[in-house]
This record gives structure tokens, C-alpha cells and sequence, in this order.
């Protein structure tokens, strides 16, 4: 299993209710993107799989385990079975692009190899292969302070494929990347965990890519599941009602339809073609 969620609900410090009545499954390898508006709570959903925030209310499951009654040690070992691609990639900016592919594994080496490869890199073409795959490997000795947000924002999802996790959450991975470098970065991530069964869990700022590289779409608005389905049953009309508080364009990569200007304000939007990219 990847994980199952029953009645999840989520209050942050301050008192905000940022989740609530969260009832998903996903199966082991699966894929599955969630799609919102802004707040919807996307990011707050990817932070309780990552254990890094626990449910105020509900079970959660990851990969076949309750985190929060996991002894110290095991909740260790289920965090390194579990890769997370942020918005910003939390490196640290003097760090070489070669560290920071090693660091994903620190949590599988053995303490000796972790240290070693703090002070030496243990496995460059390991790591080099991983940037290859995003065009970054002649970027391998740069120090991550002289990379480009949209280069740093690749090297962390190379970080995360190696260190191959059992489960991929990614929040908004290619946010920073041109379209045409987003559309190649998300499909090799979705090759790469297809390749190794991995589960992946991505949120996406553009609709767009979601239908084009996930078979199954999660719509979250204020906290609440609106919908979950193959992604050849959510209609256009579930979108525009899912981002209607977004105006009435929906949020995508690469728009084919004029974008509204404040001339327009009056005028009907243009209707948005999502058929082509349904489905891969
Ligand atoms: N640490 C926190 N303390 C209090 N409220 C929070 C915290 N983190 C998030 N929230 C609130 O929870 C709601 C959901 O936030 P979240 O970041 O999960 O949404 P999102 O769908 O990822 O949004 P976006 O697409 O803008 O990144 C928002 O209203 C946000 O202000």
C-alpha cells in the first residue's frame, strides 16, 4: 500500500483548519496528482504523508504503517523509504550539486558512508547520472548558491529519484521551469517512478500537466476532497467549478486559449481545450 487516509483532518498551530473528513487510498506504485486552488490545502495534504505534520483527527496509513506510533528508530527508517520534492529545495546554498544528490541517501548509508560522503563524494556517477537525467550533469561540482531557481528546483527532484524512495511526494516540482522544461522534468520523474515502482504523490499548480501525466486526479478545495477519478472522467466543467474562485481561467502550463486582460473583463473567457493533453 502507498497509503490510506480515513477521516484525516489537520489543525495547524494557530487554530486553522487546514484539512478535514481526508479519505484517500493510493496502492503501492501508483500515481496521483492534486489539483486546487490556492490554500486549498495541497501542500498541508503532502506534509502529513511526509510525517512532517500529524492529523489532529483520523488514521493515516503510509506505506503500511501508522508513523505516529512507530518507535523513534522505525519512524527514521520509514522517513528515508519516503522522498519529498519541494517548491525550494531545502539545500543548503555552499553545498556542492554533488552533496546534495548524496545527501538523499543519507538516511540508507550506514553512518561511516553518510560521513565519508560529506567529506568525499562516494558515488559521482551515481549522482551524475541522476542530474543526467535533467541535463545537469556537467553541473555536478557547482555550488547550489550559482544554480538558477528552475536548475536548483531540477536538482532537487534528481536528488530525491536517487534516493529512491518507496513513496514520491512531490509539491509543485517543476514550479520554477520554463513549460517545454517542465513537461520533460515531470515526465521523467513519472518514467523514473514508473520504472521503480515507486508511488508518486504530486500536487500541480498546472492543470494541464496533471491530465497529461497522472491517470488519477484528486480535487481539493478548502480543505475537502471535491473529487477523485481517473483522470478521464474529471470534465472540464469539474475544473472550472474547482478553481472558480481563481477566476475563470484555470491554471495551465501552456495556454492555448487568449489570456483575459482587464479590456476583456466583460467579454466571455475563451473556452480552455484540455482534451489534448488528457491522458499518457
Ligand atoms: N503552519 C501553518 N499555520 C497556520 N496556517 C497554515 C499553515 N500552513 C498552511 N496554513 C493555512 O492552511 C491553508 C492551506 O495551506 P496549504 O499551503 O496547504 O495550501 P496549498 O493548497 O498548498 O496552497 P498553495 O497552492 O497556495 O501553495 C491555507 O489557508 C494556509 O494559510
Amino acid at each position: 500500500m502507498g497509503f490510506e487516509l480515513e477521516g484525516v483532518g489537520l489543525t495547524h498551530g494557530n487554530g486553522f483548519r487546514a484539512l478535514q473528513r481526508i479519505s484517500l487510498r493510493a496502492a503501492r506504485g501508483e500515481r496521483v496528482a492534486v489539483i486546487g486552488p490556492s490554500g486549498a490545502g495541497k501542500t498541508s495534504l503532502i506534509r502529513l504523508l511526509g510525517t512532517a505534520l500529524r492529523p489532529s483527527e483520523g488514521r493515516l496509513e503510509v506505506l503500511g504503517a501508522n508513523p505516529w506510533r512507530l518507535s523513534a528508530g522505525a519512524l527514521r527508517r520509514l522517513r528515508a523509504r519516503i522522498g519529498t520534492i519541494h517548491q525550494s529545495p531545502p539545500i543548503p546554498p555552499r553545498l556542492r550539486v554533488v552533496t546534495a544528490i548524496h545527501a538523499g541517501r543519507l538516511g540508507r548509508w550506514p553512518a561511516w558512508k553518510s560521513l565519508l560522503s560529506l567529506l568525499y563524494p562516494v558515488d559521482i556517477a551515481g549522482a551524475q547520472a541522476a542530474l543526467a537525467r535533467f541535463d545537469l550533469a556537467d553541473r555536478l561540482f557547482e555550488r547550489c548558491d550559482r544554480l538558477s531557481g528552475g536548475q536548483l528546483q531540477r536538482v532537487g527532484i534528481a536528488r530525491v529519484l536517487y534516493q529512491q524512495p518507496d513513496l514520491i511526494l512531490a509539491d509543485e516540482p517543476v514550479s520554477a521551469l520554463d513549460p517545454a522544461l517542465a513537461d520533460a522534468a515531470l515526465g521523467e520523474l513519472v518514467a523514473a517512478s514508473g520504472h521503480s515502482g515507486a508511488s508518486l504523490f504530486a500536487s500541480l499548480h498546472a492543470v494541464d500537466l496533471a491530465l497529461k501525466w497522472f491517470p488519477r486526479i484528486i480535487g481539493l478545495r478548502g480543505g475537502e476532497v471535491v473529487f477523485d477519478l481517473p483522470t478521464a472522467r474529471v470534465t472540464d466543467s469539474m475544473l472550472h467549478e474547482l478553481y472558480a474562485t481563481e477566476g475563470e481561467l484555470l491554471p495551465l502550463q501552456t495556454r492555448d486559449a487568449p489570456v483575459r486582460t482587464a479590456a476583456d473583463a466583460d467579454a466571455q473567457p475563451a473556452p480552455v481545450r484540455l482534451d489534448h493533453c488528457r491522458g499518457r
